[in-house]
């Protein structure tokens, strides 16, 4: 049998862009890939556990055990889920990141993502583009990273409501989908994990105006998920809601429009429900998006926290340099410092061999 060769392409996502708080992901020209090599045994080379390399962002932090590494356990979860026991022998994958790890672009959802794509590709699933997104729910539980990473370009998702027996399909908690198997785990290493519901997310893919683009400026320290959804409160107030889906409504159609409108933009990514609460965790993140503006940055549409931070991201027409360098000063008055690049909105993933 001939070896078998084929890459995986994942990109960078913001998430809410402003007022969109668990609904909205925009997919960036930053990528994670994978080139996987899956090479029969021979005789003369037995069969081998799967081998990692890493290349890019957190090469020196993330771990190059399959059974530990974030993208081939969730393969390894939707291979279990499908009654596939372990990693096919002889696989070699070569990793290169372009996304910086707990900045607020998308690093865990493309993990996740390539996971899912993997494991599908590794048993010759077949996984729909559907199906893949109800994995990948299961290991990333809100929409918004995942769906843009996947599907690609500015996108809108919903969980859909759950019938009891899917809830609780559902509600298996992370660590059961995604334990610490030991190493070479087989046949008789405990249960095989239940399927996901089928159809649990669902979006839409809204416009784009093609002369806008994105910068996005990034502190140099990590902020975790998990640590900034923990200071959000549980409640909110119906002003505060109000004040978020009137501008989401606006925003989603606003940023397909040609030419762009900053006024109606700007204020159309502002929000109450989350950014408010992550400024005690982002020192800068006030002054950054209130002292950039439309008239102070011509070229400026609108400025918010991307995904749970610290990056800040600001879409623009024009004056993306001058957006970046302001923003870099706020920011070293906090005494942080930051990197900034200039991204493209860009398809989804890709598998080609
Ligand atoms: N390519 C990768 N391979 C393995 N693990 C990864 C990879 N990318 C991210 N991770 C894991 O995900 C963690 C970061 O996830 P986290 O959700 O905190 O931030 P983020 O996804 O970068 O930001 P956000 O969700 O706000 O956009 C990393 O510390 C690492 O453990
Ligand atoms: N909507 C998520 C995105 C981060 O993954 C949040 O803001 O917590």
């Amino acid at each position: 049998m001939a070896s078998r060769t084929f890459t995986i392409r994942v990109p960078a996502t913001s998430a809410n862009i402003g007022p969109g708080f668990d609904v909205v992901g925009l997919s960036l020209s930053l990528h994670l890939t994978l080139k996987v090599t899956i090479t029969p045994p021979t005789a003369e080379s037995p069969p081998s556990r799967p081998t990692l390399s890493y290349t890019g962002e957190g090469a020196d932090e993330v771990p190059l055990d399959a059974y530990k590494n974030l993208t081939t356990r969730v393969a390894l979860y939707v291979l279990r889920c499908h009654g596939i026991a372990k990693f096919p022998a002889n696989v070699s994958i070569a990793v290169h990141n372009e996304i910086p790890f707990g900045r607020g672009l998308g690093s865990s959802g493309a993990a996740v993502i390539a996971g899912v794509i993997l494991g599908s590709e590794l048993g010759q699933l077949g996984l729909t583009q559907s199906r893949m997104l109800d994995f990948a729910l299961m290991v990333e539980r809100h929409p918004d990273n995942v769906t843009a990473a996947l599907v690609g370009g500015f996108v809108g998702s919903y969980l859909r409501e759950l019938d009891a027996v899917a809830t609780e399909a559902a509600s298996v908690p992370l660590s059961e989908v995604l334990p610490e198997y030991p190493p070479d785990a087989g046949e008789e290493w405990g249960l095989y994990p239940p399927q996901p519901p089928i159809g649990i997310g669902h979006f839409v893919r809204f416009g784009w105006s093609r002369s806008i683009r994105a910068v996005a400026i990034i502190p140099r320290f990590e902020l975790s998920t998990a640590k900034a959804r923990e200071v959000l409160p549980a409640m909110y107030s119906r002003k505060d809601l109000v004040f978020n889906m009137q501008r989401l409504a606006v925003l989603t159609t606003a940023l397909a429009q040609d030419p762009p409108d900053p006024e109606l933009i700007y204020e159309a990514m502002k929000d109450r429900i989350h950014q408010p609460y992550r400024k005690t965790l982002i020192p800068g993140l006030p002054e950054v998006t209130s002292r950039i503006t439309p008239s102070s940055h011509p070229g400026l549409l609108g400025i918010c926290l991307s995904g749970a931070g610290p990056t800040i991201l600001a879409l623009a027409t024009d004056g993306f340099h001058k957006i970046a360098e302001d923003a870099r000063s706020i920011f070293r008055e906090k005494g942080i410092e930051v990197d900034w690049k200039l991204l493209e909105v860009v398809g989804g993933s890709t598998t080609t061999a």
